[in-house]
């Protein structure tokens, strides 16, 4: 492994399992009856929905509506634009202060990921806070950083961005339905989202077993929506015994998680569940994660109608903004701290 830079090298807890697990993987959900008028349709999806979150916190839907040729426009831009010269791509470069754009020395939990990536908001400017600390008000408006090449890759990520917006917005009501709230409950929260599309490329890796591309984590928004191509990678770990289960790349299928908000909101009922992805030494592989995420400034707590008595309040109220602003200050920093988590705001 002479040449690979240590700062990639899990440790040893952490590594990649040389048997791969992908049995009875994580449910896969018809979506074609979704706008269908018969309320036994959406009776059956909605408790499909509601199992899958609370069993695996993952799900892959297939039939979702999105139109094919959108998906396929962003995915060949993306691949143009990670085929370009080190120098071309730093161009667009993320820096301290700006979050968006190209990067490829990310870190998960201070180690290295074994990636590139490319970040773009959905809405802009993404308006996050300047600083991680509370009682600092202050606010920065960020702009995308679009590259000059693939002249086509501007107009492909917004057009991905709003039928992503668009079907995200379709999965928090089915959501919200199967935690018994009104479909529009959650709406609310993503006036002013802060939603952001990633592209990723995960070049091949002399030391597989060794490397992750990306470490293990929970994502910190509402929802994520997965486009992955076929080579495979991604691993949730199994709630029932712990395992690292990967998930089989179905065509034109989307992989949802629910990320840490949905589980203050459900007060647990629904919990974010860890996930790494997995490289290999022969094949490059791409996915676009679609992270749905509500205002910078939304107090985060356990929904009202989903706590009493008897199942009181499991988390602290927090601010979105903020906990944003300090993962993305981990990503970018090695800090000697574990970056920040929401059981730092379990009661
Ligand atoms: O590339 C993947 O399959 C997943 C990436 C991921 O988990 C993330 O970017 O949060
Ligand atoms: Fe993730």
């Amino acid at each position: 492994m002479g040449e690979v830079d240590p700062a990639f090298i899990q440790a040893i807890e952490h590594r990649p399992k040389p048997t791969i697990i992908e049995a009875q993987g994580i449910p896969v959900i018809d979506l074609s009856s979704i706008n269908s008028p018969d309320p036994n349709d959406t009776a059956g999806l909605v408790a499909e929905i509601g199992h899958a979150c609370k069993d695996w916190g993952f799900f892959q839907v297939i039939n979702h509506g999105v139109p094919t040729d959108i998906r396929r426009e962003i995915e060949t831009a993306a691949r143009k634009f990670f085929a370009q010269s080190t120098e071309e791509i730093w161009k667009v470069r993320k820096n301290e202060v700006n979050p968006l754009g190209y990067s490829d020395s990310e870190l998960t939990k201070n180690v290295r990921d074994w990636k590139r990536v490319f970040d773009f908001a959905v809405k802009e400017p993404m308006v996050i806070p300047v600083s991680v600390e509370a009682d600092d008000k202050e606010v920065k408006k960020l702009m995308n950083q679009w590259p000059e090449y693939p002249p086509e890759l501007r107009e492909a990520c917004q057009e991905y961005a709003q039928e992503l917006e668009k079907f995200s917005y379709k999965l928090l009501e089915l959501i919200s339905l199967s935690l018994g709230l009104a479909a529009n409950r959650l709406s609310g929260f993503f006036k002013d989202q802060n939603s952001y599309g990633r592209l990723n490329h995960y070049p091949p890796c002399p030391v597989p077993q060794l490397a992750l591309g990306v470490g293990r984590h929970k994502d910190g928004g509402a929802l994520t929506v997965l486009s992955q191509d076929d080579v495979g990678g991604l691993e949730v770990k199994r709630k029932t015994d712990g395992e690292w289960i990967r998930v089989k790349p179905t065509p034109d299928a989307f992989i949802i998680n629910v990320g840490d908000i949905f589980q203050v909101w459900s007060n647990e009922k629904y919990e974010s569940v860890e996930h790494r992805v997995a490289v290999n030494s022969e094949k490059e592989r791409f996915s676009i994660p679609f992270f749905f995420n509500p205002a910078h400034y939304t107090i985060v707590e356990p929904l009202e109608e989903l706590i009493n008595e008897q199942n009181p309040a499991k988390y602290r109220p927090y601010n979105y903004g903020k906990f944003f602003a300090n993962r993305k200050r981990s990503n970018f920093t090695k800090l000697d701290v574990e970056n920040i988590q929401i059981s730092h705001f379990r009661v």
